[in-house]
This record gives structure tokens, C-alpha cells and sequence, in this order.
């Protein structure tokens, strides 16, 4: 099961952070840029320097469409499960039916998924049938334009996210289902931590976006699991050949900064 896995990991390394592997290709160090698979060189560097402090890893599936962004992306997922660290594919898929089974092969490779669950329950069905692997629903996104539809009032008061997150609840059958709640949004954490006390909230937003940290950690977990993300804060927290270096310092910090509140 994808949650015990994940609290087993974040008891063994005492860290709920979430390292993002969005290697966008314009910010890779020059030094890295005639490698073969440049994102894939950059990834390995940082997994080395952050492992020990990192909960999960979460690519996001789109600095990886293309051929050689899928084979760096394999890559990647290997080399973090070989240093046991479980991997978060954020590729915020759905679709109907036989479309969705086909999304759905990507849990061959990681571990939990992100996905959008605005065209229903058989649209992410393919995804909540694999026991073993998570999957985290869009809830409460944490960019600006989070409210324009999702902070709709429905007939009765509740609002769009709101009820995602009931219905995720609902589709939990298989205690592998979390949310995506943003960290920029920390009322509407809290508020959803009661509504959902056993879901585990994947969290992004702190660092680059500028979310609330402690908000991130009080309400993002469930019975211990659960992630606080940072992309670009950690992976380019340094530039040229000390990268690396400064992305494992970031992450430490980080840890430190979000264990005070756990
Ligand atoms: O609501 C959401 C859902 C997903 N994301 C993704 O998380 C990371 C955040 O990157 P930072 O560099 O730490 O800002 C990125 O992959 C987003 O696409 C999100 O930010 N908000």
C-alpha cells in the first residue's frame, strides 16, 4: 500500500518533504547541457544530494514530454526507488475510459499520480483500482486562479473543492487515496483537514509560491502521511557546479523548518 510505504519513509527519515523534479530545461547548469539526457544528468545529482532528506520525489510529468524527456524521466524513477524513496508522477490525468486505462500504465513505473477528477469518478477509476499505488486528486490547487471554478458555491452552500473532497472520501476504497490542497491556501487546508480527516494532502506551494509552512504540515497529514512539496526551491536553490550541493542544503532546511510543526 502506497501510504504505509510512504509513512514507513517518512518515520525512517523523520522528513515529510517533497522534492520536486521539474528540471526546466533553460535553468539546467551549462556544465550539464552536452550530457546525453541533460535533465536526466541533473536529477541523478540532485537525488544524491537530497535522498536523505526526501519523503517522496514528484516529477511533473510536463518538463518530460518529449522522447528524450521520457527516458530521463525513467531513469529518474529508477534511480530514486533504488535509493528507496517512492516516487510521485505529477501528471494530473483522467479521461475516459479506455484513455484513462491508458494513463493509468504509468503507475507501472511510479508509485502514486496526481489526477484530475473534474470528469468524474470512471475517469480516475483506472487509477483508484491500483491498490497499491496512491492517487492524489486535484482538490484545491495552490495557483492563483484556484478559486475561479473550484470555490464555486453548489445548490446548499458547499463549495466546488468541498465537495472533491467528499466525493474523493467516497472513492477511497482502497486507503489510497489523498488530495492536493495548496499551501497558499491555508483556510481552506484546515477547513478540509476536518472534512477528510483520513486523507493524506499532497501540498505544494511552499518556497517559490510562497506558501504558509506551517499550515503546509498541521493540516497536510493524515495519520502521519503526507507531503509538503518544493520544486525550484530546492532543485535551483544553487546555480553552476555547486547545485547539487545547495539543493541538499535547501531540502535539509526545509525538513528542519516544516519538523517544528509536526
Ligand atoms: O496546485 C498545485 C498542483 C501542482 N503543483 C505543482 O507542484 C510543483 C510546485 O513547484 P514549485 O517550484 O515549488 O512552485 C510544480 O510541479 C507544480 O506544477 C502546484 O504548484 N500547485
Amino acid at each position: 500500500m502506497f501510504f504505509d510505504r510512504l509513512r514507513e519513509r517518512i518515520d525512517t527519515i523523520d522528513s515529510v518533504v517533497c522534492v520536486g523534479l521539474d528540471p526546466d530545461p533553460g535553468r539546467l547548469p551549462d556544465h550539464l547541457r552536452d550530457h546525453e539526457l541533460p535533465r536526466w544528468a541533473f536529477n541523478r545529482r540532485i537525488i544524491d544530494a537530497t535522498h536523505e532528506h526526501a519523503a517522496a520525489y514528484k516529477p511533473n510529468a510536463a518538463f518530460y514530454e518529449d522522447s528524450k524527456g521520457w527516458r530521463a524521466l525513467i531513469e529518474t524513477i529508477a534511480y530514486a526507488h533504488g535509493k528507496d524513496v517512492p516516487v510521485v508522477l505529477d501528471a494530473k490525468r483522467a479521461d475516459i475510459g479506455n484513455t484513462a486505462r491508458q494513463y493509468a500504465t504509468l503507475l507501472d513505473d511510479a508509485d502514486a499520480i496526481t489526477a484530475n477528477p473534474y470528469m468524474g469518478r470512471d475517469s480516475v477509476e483506472p487509477f483508484l483500482s491500483r491498490a497499491d499505488k496512491g492517487v492524489f486528486l486535484l482538490c484545491r490547487t495552490s495557483n492563483t486562479g484556484g478559486t475561479d471554478l473550484q470555490a464555486l458555491e453548489l445548490a446548499g452552500g458547499e463549495t466546488v473543492y468541498e465537495r472533491v473532497a467528499t466525493l474523493a472520501d467516497e472513492w477511497n476504497e482502497h486507503d489510497n487515496v489523498g488530495l492536493v490542497v495548496g499551501a497558499t491556501a491555508p483556510e481552506e487546508l484546515e477547513a478540509l483537514r476536518s472534512r477528510v480527516p483520513a486523507l493524506p494532502f499532497l501540498v505544494p506551494g511552499v518556497g517559490a509560491q510562497g506558501g504558509d509552512a506551517q499550515a503546509a504540515v498541521e493540516f497536510g497529514l493524515a495519520d502521519g502521511a503526507g507531503l509538503v512539496n518544493s520544486s525550484r526551491g530546492i532543485i535551483f536553490a544553487g546555480e553552476g557546479e555547486a547545485f547539487a550541493d545547495a539543493a541538499g542544503n535547501a531540502a535539509k532546511r526545509l525538513k528542519r523548518r516544516l519538523n517544528q510543526h509536526r
